[in-house]
């Protein structure tokens, strides 16, 4: 079994490119960044260090990389099994192009045989996502094919791996926490099922998706942009503040309540769930940034994202979302001068203010009580 793998960054790395090559599986990677390229060219292996009480190195062998960019990537297309992606959510549409024409090449050149595709981003339903981004590139004569002969297939990826240690001088050294979780929609394979160890089946992909994305990522991301703002650097650090630590624990808890109704999760796992989150944000070996988790935050309080679709589930079902407001509030105060999402967001808060800018970012309605909220919040914590 071959596999690409688009992004050979942290989760490329440290997760998902891991995996595949752990089970055996051809693995290329396909990046941009060139010193990574290289690396990955002349070693065909990098360290894994696994953090936790026992920690170990892993080794991951048998690896080799191509530009993103290259036509590497449509003759790589038309003979690899899998497909999968860890670029981030912005990306996808970038890579679309290539894809298309690897798919059209396959279909050309008589390739049967099944593909999957899965994109794992910190994102609901990513592939289908991607899948959108493809046929838009496609010339409409091979639809039917794709539709007949690739897999699109939607996951949810869990794993903390924040950039390496500074002072590190190895470019493809990648270190991750010990928990890790990557679940799929099996009722979107083509082929056979694939049995990758570490790679889980489920016919219920969204109730995991929002489970994931609507706990652990709103919970992150509070943490970073409490976190911040009470002068902390890392996540750590931030989730050890009492005030901000409550915060977080009652927005995942509000959000929970949300998925409870929704998914009919039992109240005590999801309250266990929870508890563990925690405890792996204040994974003592692990040096994760509250910059880094903040991250992009007009992507963060966009609609569907972490903070706003659970603050929506709480108006439908009519629970609370004090905390949640919090964090929102917290988030339009998140300052960065790497990223540029950051900037445009007070860009933003300067030309417009809080309300519309908010209003903006997230499509809630400008005069509703809960922007009325979150503009008080912000404007508390200023
Ligand atoms: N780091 C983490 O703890 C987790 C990240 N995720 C998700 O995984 C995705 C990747 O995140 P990270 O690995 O942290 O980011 P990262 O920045 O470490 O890696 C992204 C990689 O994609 C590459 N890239 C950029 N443009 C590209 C292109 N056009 N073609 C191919 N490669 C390209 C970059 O050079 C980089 O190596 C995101 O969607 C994130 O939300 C999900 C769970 C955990
Ligand atoms: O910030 P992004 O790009 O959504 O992805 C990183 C996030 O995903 C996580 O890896 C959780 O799986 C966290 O480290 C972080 O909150």
């Amino acid at each position: 079994m071959k596999a690409l793998h688009f992004g050979a960054g942290n989760i490329g790395r440290g997760f998902i490119g891991k995996l595949l090559a752990d089970a055996g599986i051809e693995l290329v990677f396909a990046d941009v960044n060139q010193v990574v390229l290289d690396a990955l060219n002349a070693r065909h292996e990098y360290p894994v260090h696994v953090v936790g009480e026992q920690a170990k190195v892993e080794i991951v062998t048998g690896v080799s990389a191509v530009n993103s960019t290259s036509d590497d990537i449509v003759t790589l297309i038309a003979e690899v099994d899998i497909v999968t992606t860890a670029v981030g959510p912005q990306i996808l549409e970038r890579i679309a192009g290539g894809v298309a024409k690897g798919l059209a090449k396959r279909s050309d050149s008589g390739n049967v045989r099944p593909l999957n595709i899965i994109a794992c981003e910190n994102m609901v339903r990513g592939t289908s996502q991607l899948k959108q981004h493809v046929l838009n590139a496609l010339p409409e004569q091979y639809h039917a094919w794709v539709e007949a002969h690739v897999g699109f297939v939607d996951s949810a990826v869990d794993r903390i791996v924040p950039p390496s240690e500074a002072g590190t001088t190895d470019p493809l050294e990648v270190t991750v926490e010990t928990f890790s979780e990557w679940i799929v929609d099996k009722t979107q394979f083509k082929g056979e099922l694939p049995n990758i160890p570490g790679m889980e089946l489920t016919d219920n992909l969204m109730a995991f998706v929002e489970r994931k994305l609507f706990t652990l990522n709103t919970g992150h991301a509070i943490t970073a942009y409490l976190g911040q703002l009470a002068g902390h650097a890392t996540i750590r650090d931030a989730i050890l503040d009492e005030k901000v630590r409550a915060v977080v624990q009652g927005a995942m808890q509000e959000s929970g309540a949300v998925l409870i109704k929704r998914y009919g999760f039992e109240a005590d796992k999801h309250a266990a769930y929870i508890q563990k989150i925690l405890s792996r944000f204040e994974n003592p070996y692990l040096k994760d940034d509250v910059e880094r988790v903040g991250r992009q935050p007009l992507r963060k309080l966009s609609a569907g994202d972490r903070l706003i679709k659970p603050t929506l589930g709480t108006l439908e079902y009519q629970l609370p979302h004090d905390n949640l407001v919090q964090g929102i509030a917290a988030a339009m105060h998140y300052r960065s001068e790497a990223d540029p999402q950051a900037q445009e967001l007070v860009a933003l808060l300067a030309e417009k203010g809080p309300q519309a800018t908010l209003a903006e970012i997230s499509g809630l309605d400008a005069d509703s009580e809960v922007v009325t909220s979150v503009v008080s919040a912000y404007n508390a914590m200023a």
